[in-house]
């Protein structure tokens, strides 16, 4: 925990241990990377540059305060404090440097204000970080996953993210596994993002830690920790409120947290400090539509009042992109083998993974309960109302999916005849979700419709989702794109990311 006032009395750093109890004239923070610590960006952002804390006091020197406006005038700082100088008329006429104790190389004599200033231009951190104090953050990341996964997709994001703002956050992933293997930086050093990949980490990694162990050693960091949930693990989601009740915040893509058993829904949102809770925020914005804004959308709604009373749409990218290719709406397309388009799916990134969870209707009624969950409903189940599946019946004991997707191609003439069978009338199908929230019933399944209906004539692996509320009334808000794939999920993963930095910071 980092905390400062800008006009208070005591600072306090639990990372870098630095308290220091200002005198009690006004003054402003500047947080100025140590001299001869951090004299390049890289080396500011992996070597863990020592911060010294610089107190600019105020002074009644008049004479100066129009120059320090103008010398601050360019650089890349807050208007405010240079208007803020103006105002007060005060010059800045000296900077008391008190360095914490565990600074390498204390700096113990007061500095000159140009002679601070001009550390702090050299210094790539201290430039930016008028007014502000670079928040410690630690991260853990579960589920690299291979090639096309989100794990892999995230990292690349997050490292792209700590480079764009290495100047006002420090953001360290110190815990990065696959189920079978981990890294784990044990000294809270930054791990090399780029350098991790799914076959290093089976090389180099030792046995991942339990959740126990997990959150103790994230908690030793006395740092904020985010742990990243990339797995589509249920037995990880079960303890996501231990993590919560121990003030470690979760961004996560997985639905099985929010979309399986009632209690452990209730348990989540009763620890988490973006509820009733005191623990660590939870944002799973990529749980429906990967990175499109429906969670989001369907929080604000609620959270300003409105209320939502009917839900529709296309919930499956894998399911759209199915069906878009298999049986498309209208004379140019023409229609795909079943097995052959689940198959591209699955390699493009769209699917589970294990791709049955999206033929048997089960990733669309898991979205579906959170929707309806978040709309205010008790959902006990996202197997407690109807939901169709597309296995076809001699499948449903395939012991693998590997077997399952072997044997698929035997039942694609089953499944072209249901598509002739609509096409006759003059019909598609399409995989359709839907909730009422007046009746409380939701169904999942196939739906036969006008080739011109606007859900018949989505491309690619795009979900829609209308939402009509009591505002909105029949004109539904409508949210649409591709919903689904790794770089649009890690997308969506990362913006909780920063939702929760923006709360901690
Ligand atoms: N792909 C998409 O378009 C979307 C995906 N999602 C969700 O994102 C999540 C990831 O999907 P995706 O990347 O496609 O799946 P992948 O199968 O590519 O990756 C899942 C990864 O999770 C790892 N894993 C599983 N269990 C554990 C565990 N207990 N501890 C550590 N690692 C574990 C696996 O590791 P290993 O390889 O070692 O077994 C695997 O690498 C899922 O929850 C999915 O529902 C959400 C929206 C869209
Ligand atoms: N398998 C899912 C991935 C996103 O949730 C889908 O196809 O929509």
């Amino acid at each position: 925990m980092v905390s400062h006032r800008e006009h208070g009395h005591r600072i306090h750093s639990a990372h870098s241990k630095i308290m220091i109890s200002a005198p009690a004239r006004r003054e402003s923070l500047v947080k100025i990377t140590q001299p001869g610590k951090a004299s390049s960006p890289a080396e500011g952002r992996t070597g863990g540059p020592a911060y010294a804390i610089g107190l600019f006091q105020a002074s009644a020197d008049a004479a100066d305060s129009a120059d320090i406006g103008q010398r601050l005038q360019g650089w890349p700082t807050d208007s405010s404090m240079i208007s803020s100088c103006r105002r007060r008329q005060a010059a800045l006429s000296r900077v008391l440097f008190k360095v914490a104790q565990r600074l390498p190389t204390p700096i113990a004599e007061p500095l000159s204000f140009w002679t601070s200033t001009a550390i702090a231009r050299n210094s790539f951190t201290g430039i930016n970080s008028l007014h502000t104090m670079t928040k410690d953050i630690k991260v853990a990341i579960i589920a690299l996953s291979g090639v096309g996964g989100v794990g892999k997709a995230f990292i690349a994001q997050l490292d792209n993210y700590i480079q764009r703002n290495h100047a006002t956050i420090s953001i360290s992933v110190v815990y990065v596994a696959r189920s079978s293997a981990a890294i784990i930086s044990r000294d809270y050093s930054p791990l090399p993002l780029t350098a991790i990949v799914p076959e290093k980490l089976d090389a180099v990694g030792g046995p991942p830690l339990s959740v126990p162990d997990l959150i103790q050693f994230l908690k030793n960091s006395g740092s904020e920790a985010i742990v990243i949930d990339n797995t589509s693990s249920i037995e990880l989601a079960r303890q996501y409120p231990d993590f919560l009740k121990a003030g470690i915040h979760i961004a996560t893509p997985n639905k099985k947290g929010f979309s399986s058993e009632e209690s452990l829904w209730n348990d989540i949102f009763a620890a988490a400090g973006n509820n009733t809770g005191s623990g660590g925020y939870v944002f799973h914005e990529s749980t429906v539509g990967a990175g499109l804004p429906v969670i989001s959308t369907i929080k604000d709604l609620i959270d300003t009042g409105d209320e939502v009373e009917r839900i529709e749409g296309v919930f499956s990218g894998t399911l759209s992109f199915l069906f878009n290719q298999f049986a498309p709406a209208g004379e140019s397309g023409a229609a795909k083998a079943f097995s052959e388009v689940v198959k591209f799916a699955k390699d493009a990134g769209y699917t589970e993974p294990d791709p049955r969870d999206d033929l048997n209707g089960m990733d669309v009624a898991r979205k579906l309960t959170i929707l309806a969950r978040l709309s205010g409903l008790a959902i006990p189940s996202p197997t407690s109302f109807p939901v169709q599946s597309l296995i076809p019946k001699p499948l449903e004991s395939a012991s693998s999916s590997q077997e399952f997707m072997a044997n698929l191609p035997n039942y694609d003439a089953e499944m072209g005849q249901l598509a002739e069978e609509a096409k006759k009338e003059g019909k598609v199908i399409r995989f359709v979700g839907s909730m009422d929230v007046a009746s409380k019933a939701l169904k999942v399944g196939l739906e036969k419709l006008d080739a011109s209906h606007p859900i018949a004539t989505l491309k690619g692996s795009d979900n829609v989702v209308a939402f009509y509320t009591k505002r909105y009334g029949d004109r539904a808000l409508v949210v649409q794109g591709a919903g689904a794939g790794a770089d649009l999920t890690a997308m969506g993963v990362l913006s909780d990311v920063i939702k929760i930095i923006e709360r901690i910071k």
